[in-house]
């Protein structure tokens, strides 16, 4: 297995650039299935999830090409056949097939999603909404099964705030006869994109990024050409990356208006922040870091993507921090590791308290899932010595030449390869 390898303690100086969100590529790449004819989806990030959807796809029949960062996916051809491998369990996102299939053919068999361990991760809504559409829905060794006759658009109340669930809903309804409405909906940016692509496809949708969304159902949808929106997570986790470092750091290519909410909390601890139109400035070069208080909710409240990462950060503030994530019940696997690098962390329910500053030092920790994995990264960043990361599969799965781009900011990183041979990271 490969690592991550960190020497620590320089301040991350000039400027990153921020690549397409992974959360709206894995849902924008299922989308595709949708449209008759060629699809060309630009900004995609090259990470592991899309490289899966990407080999799900061709397995379903479409010809899929990804070069640059443009992916061209002509879904002409495609069929409904089933997907209950394995690969299917190596992301979160694959759930979408579910609804892009049940859209298109009117039925799908998929294997249940994977993605990060968080605690439990139901799609009992996914499921509430397929069925309220028409759907027979049966679940069998390990697989879902969805079939329909017809597909007719109906009134769906989330009982749970969902980003999956909301986007799954929309891609089975956009194909739906008559109107289908969802209430109680997502309103995080990815939902925008994800309405904005299937508009441009022929889709008819109405409210998408409030908590009430109209969809009217059509009878074909056509391919386009689409850029995905940035990464609000890559975003916020270079700021927290730069603020822990005490570095200054220019963050460009992102919306700024996504990530307010970070915004806000990282001035409250006394980090500079300046926000232009499409880049961020960080500068935690003269700052005293400051505790502060955390919640999770749903956007446009503090994500809980960027949680892990910012309990790296508070761990250098000068006070009692307390981090209470309200999504997931067991969303702390980072902080077991960042102990053992100094931190003071304890963990009691969904709450982290955290007292600093503590000097972190290197070790050897392991990621146990992508957003722990940016945290550790982070950790690494600023510890004394030398940290070693393994389970660099999770923090692939999301983050684009991450090695590259901390090493464009001035961070000694290497990739370790299997035989224990440090090579020194090569940026293309
Ligand atoms: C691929 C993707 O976009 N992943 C994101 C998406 O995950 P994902 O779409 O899986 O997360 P959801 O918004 O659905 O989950 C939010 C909460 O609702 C619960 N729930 C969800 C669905 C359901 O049918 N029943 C149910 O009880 C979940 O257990 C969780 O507690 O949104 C999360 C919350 O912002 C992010 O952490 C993930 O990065
Ligand atoms: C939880 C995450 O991803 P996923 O839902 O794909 O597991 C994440 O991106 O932080």
């Amino acid at each position: 297995m490969e690592k991550i390898v960190i020497e620590g303690g320089t301040p991350l100086k000039g400027r990153v650039q921020v690549s397409g969100a992974k959360n709206s590529a894995v849902a924008l790449i299922p989308a595709t299935i949708l449209a008759e004819s060629e699809t060309v989806i630009d900004n995609v990030p090259n990470i592991r999830d899309v490289h899966i959807l990407i080999e799900l796809l061709q397995e379903i029949g479409g010809q899929v090409r990804l070069r640059g960062g443009e992916l061209k996916v002509d879904a002409s051809r495609m069929r409904d056949t089933p997907l209950t491998n394995g690969r299917v369990k190596q992301l979160r996102a694959s759930y979408y097939l579910m609804g892009a299939m049940l859209g298109r053919f009117k039925r799908a068999a998929i294997g249940l999603p994977g993605g990060c361990n968080l605690g439990p991760r139901p799609i009992d809504q996914h499921i509430k909404g397929f069925e309220a559409l028409g759907a027979k829905v049966r679940t069998e060794k390990g697989a879902i099964y969805l079939e329909a006759e017809k597909l007719s658009g109906a009134r769906i109340y989330l009982d749970v705030v969902s980003v999956g669930a909301t986007i799954n809903i929309m891609l089975a309804a956009v194909r739906a006869e008559g109107q289908t409405i969802i209430e109680n909906a997502a309103k995080e940016p990815e939902i925008i994109d994800v309405a904005t692509l299937l508009s441009s496809m022929g889709a008819k949708i109405k409210g998408a990024g409030t908590d009430v969304i109209r969809i009217e159902g059509v009878k074909r949808m056509d391919g386009c050409r689409h850029s995905i929106i940035p990464d609000r997570i890559e975003t916020g986790t270079y700021m927290i990356a730069a603020a822990a470092s005490r570095g200054q750091v220019m963050v460009d290519q992102v919306i700024p208006k996504h990530v307010e909410s970070l915004t806000s909390k990282l001035r409250e601890m006394g980090v500079k922040v300046v926000e232009a139109d499409e880049h961020i400035i960080v500068d935690g070069s003269q700052t005293k870091l400051k505790a502060v208080d955390i919640k999770t909710l749903v956007h446009p409240g503090f994500p809980t993507d960027l949680q892990q990462p910012m309990t790296t950060l508070l761990t250098q503030a000068e006070g009692t921090s307390i981090v209470t994530d309200t999504i997931y019940s067991s969303r702390f696997k980072q902080v077991d590791e960042l102990r053992r690098m100094g931190a003071n962390i304890k963990v009691e329910g969904r709450s982290a308290i955290i007292s600093g500053p503590t000097p972190l030092t290197g070790a050897k920790v392991t990621a146990s899932d992508l957003r722990a994995g940016a945290a550790l990264v982070i950790a690494g960043i600023i510890a004394s010595g030398l940290t070693e990361i393994s389970g660099v599969e999770h923090i692939e799965r999301g983050y684009e030449q991450l090695e590259a781009k901390l090493k464009g900011l001035g961070v000694q990183i290497w990739r370790q390869s299997a035989e224990g041979q440090a090579a020194l990271y090569r940026v293309k």
